[in-house]
């Protein structure tokens, strides 16, 4: 039998007054993914997330957590599901062991050991009060508290932020470790090069919708690569602009220079070969150019 998705939401819509935050969103997430919610500042990321955990009520529509109603049933949501907000509410005098174990006996138990664990991971001191840690670390505990009672589902607003590339890796490990043992988490960020090393899928969202979804592993597949051709004669453009998925095609003096996916290097080689040719490159670009590419310049990351 297959497994329910974890995540089912149906024309899922949130409205501020005269704000749509969020547009009939239809997403479904399966058990043991790690999903990327990517959008630029103000798309609706921390609305749908929040709608997800039960911290709003849709405007119309249903979002489906762990088989539960995520409004109505938000009690047992809340039970089983890790959230982390954009700006995590701490105790400013309370240690970070303080808050573990206030979880820990909110859950109805007295165990610190998964929290100290992470810390330790993390590099994390929980000896400290909330007011006197920097933000990374502030983040780093505010992860940890997310992550100790290794809930099904982990709802993540934004989670690397603030956090140090050390830091950073353990939190891909332990997500990583988290989808092995059947966990799912979904994750926001406002740049695909946050979550491309985690995520295995990814969805975009712009202004208030959903306007890609695409699993990461086909994204590599199409990933682009820069070429660039030098001759000992000119060339006549021609030649390479009917080749298919050639884009950005720069042809000067002897040189002709393009981006193109995997799949269209062997016609550029055999159209170049046809000519002498003196000097040749093709490089791979990054995965988020890649994404720029075929979801726009509007798409999340421009930076
Ligand atoms: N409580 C609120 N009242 C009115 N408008 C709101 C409220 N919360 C969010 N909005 C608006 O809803 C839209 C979506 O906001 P949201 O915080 O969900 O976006 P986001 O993608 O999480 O952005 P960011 O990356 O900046 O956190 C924005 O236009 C925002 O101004």
């Amino acid at each position: 039998m297959v497994d329910a998705p974890v995540i089912s939401t149906r024309g899922l819509t949130k409205s501020y007054g005269p704000t749509l935050a969020l547009q009939s969103l239809d997403l479904q997430v399966d058990r043991g993914e790690v999903f990327g919610y990517l959008g630029p500042n103000g798309a609706g990321k921390t609305t749908t997330l929040r709608l997800l955990v039960g911290l709003l009520r849709p405007t119309s529509g249903t979002a489906q957590v762990l088989g539960l109603d995520a409004w109505s049933q938000s009690v047992e949501v809340h039970r089983r599901v890790g959230y982390l907000s954009g700006e995590p509410g701490l105790y400013p005098r309370l240690t970070g062991l303080q808050h573990a174990s206030y979880l820990a006996r909110l859950r109805g138990t007295r165990d610190t050991a998964p929290a100290q664990a992470l810390a330790r991971r993390f590099d994390l001191d929980l000896g400290r009060p909330a007011q006197d840690l920097s933000k990374g670390n502030r983040q780093k505990l505010a992860l940890v508290l997310a992550l100790m009672s290794r809930p099904e589902l982990l709802v993540l607003d934004e989670p690397t932020g603030g956090l140090d590339p050390l830091a950073q890796q353990a939190f891909y490990d332990i997500v990583r470790e988290h989808t092995t043992t059947g966990g799912t988490v979904l994750l926001s960020s406002h740049v695909l090069s946050e979550v491309q090393r985690v995520a295995d899928r990814v969805g975009v969202l712009r202004e208030g919708a959903l306007v890609a979804v695409e699993r990461l592993d086909t994204l590599r597949g199409r990933s682009l690569h820069h070429v660039r051709v030098a001759f000992s004669d000119s060339v006549d453009a021609r030649e390479f602009l009917g080749i298919t998925g050639v884009r950005d095609l720069v042809v000067s003096d002897h040189t002709v220079a393009c981006s193109a996916p995997e799949v269209a290097i062997d016609a550029i080689v055999k159209a170049a070969a046809r000519h002498t040719v003196v000097d040749f490159e093709c490089a791979e670009a990054d995965l988020e150019e890649t994404f720029l590419a075929y979801y726009g310049q509007e798409a999340p990351g421009v930076r």
